[in-house]
């Protein structure tokens, strides 16, 4: 018997040490990137993650890499088994994030994505992913979006009037306000009521229960996590299961909240559609939700294409996360770019100002529904405005980077010669081979900040830029305005006319309202997730942007008491 025992574990501990053994020293051998050039690992367990991932070094590490390995290059991902293609080619950028069943989200960040907010748009894939986008597709339309124009005039107004409070409450017309903090509860408040007619109240208070378990999820979990914290999480989720730790148990308990709450929704919504069914008068909900169900209610949509309430729920959570804190951290990125240029700031004011009429009221959530739309044609038609949002998105892009994994062997088209890791460049070269399993680091951030493409001033803002684009930016593909920012693709952006109905507007709100001033405390990026504001060396306390605000008053204006 004890001998029998003896054998097994030796037999286990010979077949681990065999695994171990391939997966560190003789795996890479067999990785056809091992023929591209990329930056020496010094060590067994280095790696390139944090040079390629942080802001704050990226778009210096990106220019180096391409001056010295060109722009396909090979750098070493967790481990000597992870030798990953980071690709500054556009081309082959392009073909990859086109090629989206070729190239998927690799199990690793679906994991992820679905332990925290489930198997939605974010993280499916397949059959799946093409269901539920093309369900969820026409609440996006055109014509829904406009609907929505309203409610975040009435946000924006929302807003402002909390800030004028603080201001009021103060002895002086200026506060120091976390902007970032109030902007993700009002892009939270619009994602509630636009998404699932639900309203969390939040710029008023804090204190609603599912607000609360999304914000604990979101902020304490992904914003405080640490990197191997969140890799021991993807890899050993049943250990979590088994023996729960902080993060864990936060996530669960926040999870039945929402489960609970957001399968409410769905129950609530039904009933009402069923009832507008019976008696002859069609729900009109405009929310996402309500669009959701009636489209994947369509008759054209064949049963087995249609998403179950569990997907629905799902996709609640992804609408969740995917639009609140991208849209938050884009306009808190703005104020604190145009905070380091007042001129720019100035000018962007009067330009929104030119299209304020002076009548208006304080509140333009008080004009009529058709005077908002009327006034937000001309407020998305600014050209400075349209440029200071579209410099800033190509700046700080809120997503810094994604990852894509080859479902087979392949070959990736290139644009530009390949260095070889025997140090020889080909310049013939016409494509790059990979093999099955080899993740493709995709920067978005890389891309939209190429020297090559934008010039020599592509690090700093300049939304004057776009009145002139050199001719290689206008040739880059992209989403929107040539950038990457809301990725190109069938894995795409889908709420992007959403962003942007959202962005302009708040700006258009707050700079018409108020004058924005740096801090006392310095502001640094650091990406968790998404590119988010930290007051330096003071990572513990979470993201966040403290700027100055202060009353704009208009000559001839008096201010509001
Ligand atoms: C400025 C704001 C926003 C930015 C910069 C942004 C950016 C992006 C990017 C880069 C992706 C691709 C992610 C990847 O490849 O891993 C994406 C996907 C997605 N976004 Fe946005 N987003 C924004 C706002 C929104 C809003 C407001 C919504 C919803 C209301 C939304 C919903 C989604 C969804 C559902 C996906 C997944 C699409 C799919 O995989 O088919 N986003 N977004």
């Amino acid at each position: 018997m004890k001998m029998a025992l003896f054998q097994a574990i030796l037999a286990f501990v010979v077949i681990f040490a065999s695994f171990a053994l391939y997966y560190l020293f003789i795996i890479k051998y067999f990785n056809p990137l091992r023929h591209i050039a990329g930056p020496p690992v010094r060590t067994l367990f280095a790696n390139h993650l944090s040079a390629v991932l942080d802001p704050k070094r990226t778009p210096a590490v990106h220019k180096h890499l391409v001056e010295k390995y060109g722009r396909s290059v090979r750098i070493r991902g967790v481990g000597p088994w992870d030798d990953r293609l980071l690709t500054l080619d556009t081309v082959s950028l392009n073909y990859v994030l086109k090629n989206s069943t070729l190239y998927e989200k690799p199990w690793q960040s679906r994991r992820l994505i679905t332990s925290l907010i489930g198997c939605g748009m974010l993280s499916a894939e397949g059959q799946m992913h093409k269901r539920q986008r093309r369900i969820a597709t026409p609440a996006f339309s055109n014509q829904n979006m406009r609907a929505l124009i309203p409610l975040v005039f009435q946000k924006g107004d929302q807003l402002k009037n909390r800030w004028m409070d603080i201001m009021n409450a103060g002895t002086t017309e200026a506060a120091t306000v976390d902007v970032c903090q109030w902007m993700s509860r009002a892009t939270f408040d619009i994602i509630g009521l636009a998404g699932f007619d639900y309203n969390f109240n939040s710029i008023q208070d804090e204190s609603n229960e599912l607000f609360l378990a999304y914000k604990e999820m979101f902020d304490k979990v992904i914003g405080k996590s640490t990197f191997w914290g969140t890799l021991a999480s993807v890899y050993l989720p049943t250990l979590f299961k088994i023996i729960p730790n902080q993060r864990s148990r936060t996530i669960e308990r926040c999870q039945a909240v929402i489960r609970r709450e957001a399968g409410n929704m769905i129950t609530e919504k039904k009933r009402k559609i069923a009832e507008g069914n019976e008696t002859g008068k069609a729900y009109q909900g405009k929310d996402i939700l309500t669009q959701l169900l009636t489209s994947n209610a369509a008759i054209d949509i064949p049963i087995e294409q249609r998403i179950d309430d569990e997907e629905m729920l799902h996709n609640i959570n992804t609408f969740m996360f995917a639009g609140s804190d991208t849209t938050s951290l884009t306009v808190s990125w703005i104020l604190y770019l145009l905070t380091e240029n007042p001129e720019m700031q100035e000018h962007l004011r009067a330009e929104l100002f030119t299209v304020l009429p002076p009548t208006a009221p304080t509140n333009l959530s008080e004009l009529t529904e058709e005077e908002t739309q009327s006034l937000y044609a001309e407020v998305s038609e600014l050209p400075y405005l349209h440029n200071v949002m579209r410099e800033a998105l190509r700046l700080i892009p809120p997503l810094h980077s994604t990852l894509r994994v080859a479902t087979k062997d392949d070959e990736i088209p290139v644009s530009y010669p390949v260095h070889r890791s025997d140090g020889s460049v080909d310049e013939s070269a016409q494509s790059i081979h990979i093999a099955k399993g080899t993740f493709v680091h995709v920067s978005v951030e890389a891309f939209n900040l190429d020297q090559d493409v934008w010039g020599e001033d592509a690090w700093s803002f300049n939304p004057d830029r776009w009145d002139n684009l050199p001719e290689k930016a206008r040739e880059q593909p992209g989403l929107f305005s040539n950038i990457l920012s809301f990725s190109a693709g069938p894995r795409s952006c889908i709420g992007i006319r959403f962003a942007l109905i959202e962005v302009k507007t708040f700006l258009f709100v707050l700079l018409t309202n108020f004058v924005f001033q740096s801090g006392l405390d310095p502001i640094e990026k650091i990406n968790v997730v998404l590119t988010r504001p930290f007051v330096k060396k003071q990572f513990s306390k979470g993201s966040q942007m403290p700027l100055i605000v202060k009353r704009f008053v208009r000559m001839g204006q008096v201010p509001e008491i």
